[in-house]
């Protein structure tokens, strides 16, 4: 017989877990529940991995999604909306409070049910059939989904082929990677980890894609297009690469631009930092000259060719480099009235030293973030430097789960 033990959740870590102590002052994680909640369970490892609730949060909401207990890809579903929004923001606050800095929030931004238009699914094939889907929590193992309260319709509604292709093309040992996206033209699907490909194989697929109306659909690098899977950003039409980094909702990228549009108004001379296939870039091209820099050329020539195929755009120039290696230096930036900037999870520490030190050149810096630790950290460095935050927009476009995404701008003279 194993012991159980009650605890109260103090609060959600990082991760959505509840955190909890033992009267020995152990840290317990508690998936699951919420603050001020009473659970009781048996503590292994550190963790209470199957909950009874005692006393439950007045937050608490019965979740909608019949996977939720299983499914790793929502982590928050069983706390109310306006729990959820509020410990997005105070995440940020906590993130910047560890550094230092006082901020406020200006609004927070979370994208609908059933919005996410990006999504990265798993597949494998084994003996009694196929499972497709988000891996479960704590796990190597695929949750095999048939509805999901996240997903674009679109993409709910081409589970099934997507099952057809994982039973055609996945081998007994190895899990398939799906990275499906919806665009104007339809479903943008690109598979990693899949059979090579044989005329035998390829039929197959061509026939699913055709059966699905996939725009695209690229096999471990070898494309299929039916259709250009093309993507707006702003007046331009971009074909990105297959599997490309885009926002999560068109909600989400809307919001994170009308704040970057809004506080670069009236520049024109502007880097974009990080720029990916041109979100950014490419709409703010309506009234400024871009520099769009970014690690990976496929996308910066996506974006490029976008602008080209485009009418009225200023000049948009594109440059492949690596920002955390050779960050934009204080006189390679000082041609700009303004930068966006959107590193990845890591932040962008070296190129927040090169902002902060600046005396010339830019006086505004659109920052958006997909993690509030990294941020805190380089925005600690850019108010050293001199320069002031605005208050925080808190874009959620990973609803139900702990992501966060922030922009605000720095402002200085
Ligand atoms: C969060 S995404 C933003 C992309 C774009 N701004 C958008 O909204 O679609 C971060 C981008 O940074 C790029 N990236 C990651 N590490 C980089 C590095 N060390 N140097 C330059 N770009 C990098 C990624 O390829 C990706 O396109």
């Amino acid at each position: 017989m194993t012991a159980s033990t009650t605890l109260s959740i103090d609060r959600l870590g990082r991760r959505g877990d509840g955190v909890a102590r033992t009267v020995e002052g152990q840290t317990v994680l508690v998936p699951l529940t919420l603050p001020g909640e009473v659970v009781t369970g048996e503590i292994r490892d550190g963790r209470i991995a199957a909950p009874a609730i005692v006393t439950a949060s007045a937050d608490r909401v019965a979740p909608p999604c019949p996977h939720y207990a299983d499914c790793g890809g929502c982590l928050l579903m069983h706390g109310s909306d306006g729990f959820v929004a509020r410990w997005k923001a105070d995440s940020v606050l906590t993130a910047l409070a560890a550094q230092g800095i006082g901020a406020t929030i200006a609004g927070i931004a979370t994208s609908p049910p059933r919005s996410r238009r990006r999504a990265v699914l798993s597949g494998r094939r084994a003996k009694k059939g196929v499972t497709l889907g988000f891996h479960a929590r704590q796990s190597e193992r695929i949750v095999d989904i048939h509805s999901c309260h996240v997903l674009r319709p679109a993409i709910l509604a081409a589970l099934p082929a997507l099952r057809d292709l994982v039973a055609a093309g996945a081998s007994r040992t190895a899990e398939l990677v799906l990275t499906v996206t919806e665009g104007p033209a339809g479903l943008d699907l690109a598979v990693s980890g899949g059979k090579p490909l044989t005329p035998a194989l390829s039929q197959t697929l061509a026939a699913v894609a055709e059966a699905a109306d996939l725009a695209r659909l690229d096999w471990d690098g070898v494309p299929m297009t039916r259709r250009a899977p093309v993507q707006r950003m702003g007046r331009a039409q971009v074909i990105p690469p297959p599997g490309a980094f885009l926002q999560a909702t068109a909600e989400g990228e809307a919001a994170l631009r009308a704040v970057v549009r809004h506080a670069l108004k009236g520049a024109a001379r502007v880097v974009d930092l990080f720029a990916g296939c041109g979100t950014f870039a490419l709409p703010l091209a309506e009234t400024a000259e871009v520099h769009a820099v970014e690690g990976l050329a496929a996308p910066l020539a996506a974006l490029d060719q976008g602008w080209r195929d485009a009418h009225g755009l200023k000049r948009v120039t594109t440059e492949t480099r690596d920002l955390a290696a050779r960050p934009l230096l204080a006189d390679e930036l000082q041609g700009f009235d303004a930068v966006v900037i959107d590193p990845p999870r890591s932040g962008a520490a070296a190129q927040a030293a090169q902002l902060a030190a600046l005396r010339d050149g830019p006086t505004r810096v659109a920052w958006v973030s997909c993690d509030p630790v990294s941020f805190a950290r380089d925005a600690k460095r850019m108010i050293e430097g001199g320069w002031r935050m605005d208050p925080i927009h808190v874009v959620d476009q990973f609803r139900w789960s702990p992501h966060v995404e922030t922009v605000t701008v720095f402002r200085r003279g």
